[in-house]
């Protein structure tokens, strides 16, 4: 039987790569595109398919930041599907960023250098707001949105038939000190990113605890720093093309400049061949690029606690009972 492989944020960037890096790896996948946008999911379902002809690809309409959107595309998941094997939970937004130049060149002169390039430790802000169903816009999309999803889809992961899996696209970018258990959406902060990457990690943590005894396993993954949409909004495309220089030699000291979404897709297309069960729950893996463009992957322990992992999946669940509530008097009213 086809293995079958859902992917948000297929449409570009990360995601789109990881598709096409997927099934160069196996060409037997059904691979289910899974995008906010129809015509961008068939321009990449298009642009796949000219690149593997073979291929099942289907998509399916959801956007991550609205609940009902996330049930709907759900429900239908169900119906076409009696089992998923791997979902990549790849969508992510950074809104309006702000990066703080002269905290970059203060850094260039500090020890940290490097992992201030790695990390954007103290150089990017952003700018949130609160979407329809009154979540903040980069928590409902990067996280809330795709825990949804995941519930919603248990049925079809924990089938007892072999083990399944799922993939989170972090971020070096997550920092324990821009997270807090009592605003986990980070309504009062300026890094939302950040806060909503390491509320990722603390997922993922917990529904290992949660769920490896029915058969699912949870992995981050960073991709690195690569030129995307997403780092288009941070410098303009041509700003980066006069940075690259300054890159390329920053590369034989720091390993996070992937660059290409196809280099920063190495460490997701790594744990696909991985058995999920010899994966460590409390590691996150790392795309990395030598400064002579070679692609490897590299594991990094998380700076957190399973305590809090915990506490935070409870908090998810009080507000997954909570939203629902709101959406069935919302709908019986009209
Ligand atoms: N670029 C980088 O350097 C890094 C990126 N990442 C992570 O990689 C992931 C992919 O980002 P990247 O490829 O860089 O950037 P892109 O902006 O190219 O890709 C983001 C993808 O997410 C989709 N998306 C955004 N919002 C929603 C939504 N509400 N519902 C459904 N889909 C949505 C976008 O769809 P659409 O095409 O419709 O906009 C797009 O396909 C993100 O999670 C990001 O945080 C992590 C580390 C570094
Ligand atoms: C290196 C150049 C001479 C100057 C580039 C300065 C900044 C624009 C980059 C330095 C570190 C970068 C970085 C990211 C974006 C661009 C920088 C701030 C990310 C925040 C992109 C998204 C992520 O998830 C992180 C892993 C990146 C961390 C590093």
């Amino acid at each position: 039987m086809r293995k079958v492989v859902l992917v948000t944020g297929a449409s570009s960037g990360v995601g789109r790569a990881l598709c096409q890096r997927l099934l160069q790896e196996d060409d037997g996948l059904h691979l289910c595109l899974a995008c906010r946008n129809p015509d961008r999911a068939e321009a990449a379902r298009a642009a796949l398919l000219a690149a593997c002809p073979s291929a099942q690809i289907t998509s399916v309409q959801v956007d991550v930041s609205d609940l009902r959107s996330v049930l709907r595309a759900a429900a239908e998941l169900r119906r076409r599907f009696q089992r998923l094997d791997c979902v990549y939970l790849n969508a992510g937004i950074m809104p309006q960023p702000q990066l703080d130049v002269s905290a970059l060149l203060l850094g260039f002169f500090s020890r940290k250098v490097i992992h201030m390039l790695c990390t954007a430790e103290g150089l990017l802000t952003q700018h949130d707001k609160v979407t329809a169903d009154g979540l903040q816009e980069v928590f409902a999309t990067n996280v809330f949105g795709h825990f949804l999803l995941v519930r919603e889809l248990e049925p079809l992961l924990c089938r007892g038939d072999g083990p399944a899996r799922l993939v989170w696209t972090s971020s070096r970018n997550a920092r324990k000190a821009n997270f807090s258990l009592q605003d986990f959406q980070h309504r009062g902060g300026q890094e939302p990113y950040s806060s909503s990457k390491y509320a990722m990690d603390l997922l993922s943590v917990a529904l290992n605890r949660k769920l490896n005894q029915r058969g699912l396993y949870s992995s981050v993954a960073c991709p690195g720093t690569m030129l995307t949409n997403m780092t288009y909004g941070i410098l303009p495309a041509f700003v980066w093309t006069l940075l690259m220089p300054i890159i390329w030699l920053l590369r034989f000291l720091v390993d996070s400049f992937t660059l290409t979404p196809h280099n920063g897709a190495e460490a997701l297309v790594w744990l696909f061949r991985q058995k999920p069960e010899s994966l460590d729950p409390l590691s996150k893996y790392l795309s990395a690029t030598s400064g002579f463009g070679s692609t490897y992957v590299t594991a990094q322990q998380m700076d957190l606690d399973e305590d809090t992992a915990e506490r935070f999946y409870h908090s998810l669940l009080e507000l997954e009972t909570h939203v629902k509530a709101t959406l069935q008097g919302a709908d019986a009213q009209s």
